[in-house]
């Protein structure tokens, strides 16, 4: 028997950092949304434990025991006492190292997989608990939807949002490693958080004010990313020109997120970054509602082999 589940790449709406703490983590207030970038994990019953990822095309997941995937299933077996006897597949939607949570969403769908396959029962909040030691962002993952992140970001709770949210998302080559991106943010001595800083957004969140949606985007980390690559101002440059409602770097970087009017709009801001050539790659994406994100992530089809 196979289990599939699909979990989604994030973009962080808002992200703000205090200065590192003694573990060298970073205090965050962030919110969290899923988008339509979908990863497949699909999680078969086997005699040792494998792992392949399809729809990688640079090779750039690694396949070893650093693999989130791997990691997290490893970890829920430990947690319940049994071999992690299984076969992982991957199939990649989310381009890697782009800021997007990828390889957290892998390690999301491992547990969400496992947990049906092994009949484990534990709730989704359970899973997100346990997910923490995997990384700030797997506990999102394992819940998707739009969230407030606290703590390291591993602290979700659920925030609403009254309508979908549709980006242009701009693409590189080259990624940025997350922890040498909180390294080179330390260098700006950052001040201490304040918090209610993202009440503005939330407040626009619940009433569906696509304008001040767009004047709320903020990242910390988007100077630390225009660092790395100073073409990324040109990339968000013609994001704003193209009328978008709010552009941010996404996450650690360096993929750039521009909020549109709607789809075609959207689509209307890839294709000025396309002809720009100042990017690798562009594609649309709109938000997943909780619904949706839950529906996926619970086992999608169960085939008999
Ligand atoms: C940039 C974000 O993606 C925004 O959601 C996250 O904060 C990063 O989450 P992540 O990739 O799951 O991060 P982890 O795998 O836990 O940590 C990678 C590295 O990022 C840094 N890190 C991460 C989260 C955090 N709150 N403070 C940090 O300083 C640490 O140096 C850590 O060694
Ligand atoms: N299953 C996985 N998929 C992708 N990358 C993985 C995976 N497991 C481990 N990694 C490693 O994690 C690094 C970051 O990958 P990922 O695609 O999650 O980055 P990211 O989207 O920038 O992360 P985040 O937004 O969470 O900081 C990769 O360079 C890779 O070495």
């Amino acid at each position: 028997m196979t289990i599939s589940v699909t979990t989604f790449g994030k973009i962080n709406l808002s992200l703000r950092s205090g200065p590192v703490d003694e573990h060298g983590y970073h205090p965050l207030r962030t919110v969290f949304a899923s988008l339509d970038l979908r990863e497949t994990i699909s999680v078969t019953p086997a005699s040792e434990f494998t792992l392949r990822v399809a729809n990688d095309p640079a090779g750039l997941v690694p396949l070893d025991e650093s693999n989130l995937a791997t990691r997290a299933a490893k970890l829920l077996a430990e947690r319940v006492g049994r071999r992690p006897d299984v076969a992982i597949e991957i199939v990649k939607g989310v381009p890697v190292a782009g800021g997007m949570g990828g390889g957290s969403a892998d390690a999301a769908g491992a547990l969400l997989a496992l947990n049906e396959l092994w009949e484990i029962g534990l709730h989704p909040r359970q899973l997100a608990a346990i997910a923490r030691p995997l990384g700030a962002d797997v506990p999102f993952a394992v819940l998707g939807g739009v969230a407030l992140g606290t703590g390291r970001g591993d602290s979700v709770q659920p925030v609403p949002s009254a309508v979908p949210l549709h980006f242009a998302l701009a693409f590189q080559d080259e990624g940025i490693s997350t922890a040498g991106a909180y390294r080179a943010y330390d260098a700006l001595s950052p001040r201490a958080l304040n918090q209610d800083a993202e009440s503005a957004l939330l407040a626009a969140l619940a009433a569906g004010d696509l304008l001040a949606i767009g004047a709320e985007l903020h990242n910390d980390l988007q100077p630390v990313a225009l660092q790395f690559i100073p073409r990324l101002a040109q990339v968000m440059d013609l994001a704003t020109g193209q009328g978008a409602l709010g552009v941010i770097v996404s996450g650690s970087g360096p993929s750039v997120a521009a909020l549109a009017r709607d789809a075609d709009h959207a689509a209307e801001i890839c294709a000025a970054w396309l002809a720009s050539g100042t990017v690798s790659g562009a594609r649309t994406a709109v938000t997943v509602t909780p619904d949706e994100a839950r529906e996926a992530s619970s086992a999608t089809h169960a085939a008999f082999a």
